[in-house]
């Protein structure tokens, strides 16, 4: 399987800056990008050979491309000319426009019949503009969406504005995806691409715990312990009714029960639920199942060979999830949870 990785951000957000870069690094090496035009990534000094109308041989050992029309359409010919030797090419970057909402092209990933057999989803890297972004936040869905969707967060634009701008930018960005790995463009290449992914929230060096973000400024109390399941945090920013929450779950769960609860779950709310993505601790297992669905979709598990640092303390394993919503109360989601995999009592967590 090819990954995939979308680049997307709002518009003048520093998508293509960032790509320059990333395409400039030895360890991007055999990437083809889909971009809307050539000139927009302004890579004419880079051009190496123009293999059709719309794909590029760079010297870099990239190959770039546009897309006319639909992004599964660009994809499937760039398929097509791999399988015919004409290209190579191990992975894709793809960058969205400004204003694109990228859950569409996440679905075309896992649903089209044909790219879903050989692409996958290779995480999704958003920049967001320090100086702008927060009335982008507040005005626009697509901004929202965005960031939602995002494994990594790159804050551009950090150069511009005042330090406790740029911390008041961040708790907000993790109000609405307390997923996300956040970061600024002035680290290396080399971080901004270290352990990314769809499962970089769980797998990459900054643990779970370490990102998450209750403190000053983050407005709610700490979550409430509870027996079984003994954290359920939400957090919520007002705009445009995204919330997001997460369950943290002792010990192990069925496997089975879980798939059947989440195929429900997603069959009923599947439209407004941005994301859903866990690590499992399964009932008989000895190593965590990861899970990561994207609306009415969900990813093929992965069997993980580690447990991620932090997650598996002192032998006592937990599974974690997380949601990010739109419109939806989170507590209608724990009661489910709760009902239909019969564990204990919850109490409801402050907010
Ligand atoms: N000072 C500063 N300027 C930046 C930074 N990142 C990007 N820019 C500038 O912001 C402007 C927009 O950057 P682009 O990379 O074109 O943004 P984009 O998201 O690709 O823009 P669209 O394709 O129009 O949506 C350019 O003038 C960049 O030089 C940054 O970290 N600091």
């Amino acid at each position: 399987m090819t990954p995939v990785i979308l680049l997307t951000g709002f518009l003048g957000s520093g998508k293509t800056t960032l790509l320059q870069r990333l395409l400039r690094h030895p360890s991007m090496e055999g990437t083809a990008v889909l971009v809307n035009e050539f000139g927009e990534v302004g890579l004419d000094h880079h051009l190496l050979d123009q293999i059709d109308e719309n794909v590029v041989l760079l010297k870099s050992g990239c190959i770039c491309c546009t897309v006319r029309g639909e992004v599964a359409d660009a994809l499937a010919n760039l398929h097509s000319m791999r399988t015919r030797g004409e290209i190579s090419f191990e992975r894709v970057v793809i960058e969205t426009t400004g204003l694109a909402d990228p859950y569409p092209v996440l679905q075309t990933l896992t649903a089209h019949p044909v790219l879903r057999s050989h692409f996958s989803n290779g995480g999704v890297l958003t920049t967001v503009d320090t100086v702008n972004a927060d009335i982008q936040v507040t005005h626009r869905a697509e901004a929202v969406r965005q960031i939602a969707a995002a494994d990594r967060i790159v804050l551009t634009k950090t150069d511009l504005a005042a330090p406790q701008e740029e911390e008041a930018l961040r708790q907000r960005l993790l109000r609405v995806n307390p997923a996300a790995n956040i970061i600024t463009s002035m680290s290396s290449v080399e971080t901004i691409l270290a352990d990314f992914g769809p499962l970089s929230f769980f797998t990459s060096s900054k643990s779970a715990t370490q990102n998450h973000i209750c403190g000053p400024g983050c407005g709610h109390d700490a979550p409430t312990k509870c027996d079984s399941l003994t954290d359920q945090h939400r957090h919520h920013d007002e705009t445009f009714g995204v919330t997001s929450f997460s369950l943290e779950i002792e010990g192990g769960i069925d496997w089975t029960m879980f798939g059947t609860w989440l195929t429900l779950l997603l069959h009923k709310y599947g439209d407004r639920i941005f994301r859903v993505k866990g690590i499992l601790a399964i009932e008989g297992e000895a190593l965590p199942i990861a899970i990561h669905g994207v609306q009415h979709l969900i990813h093929a598990p992965t069997h993980m060979d580690h447990w991620p640092k932090g997650m598996d303390q002192s032998g006592s394993k937990s599974s974690h999830l997380i949601f990010i919503l739109e419109d939806i109360e989170p507590e209608k989601i724990r009661r489910s949870f709760h009902a239909f995999m019969n564990v204990d009592t919850v109490k409801a967590a402050a907010r």
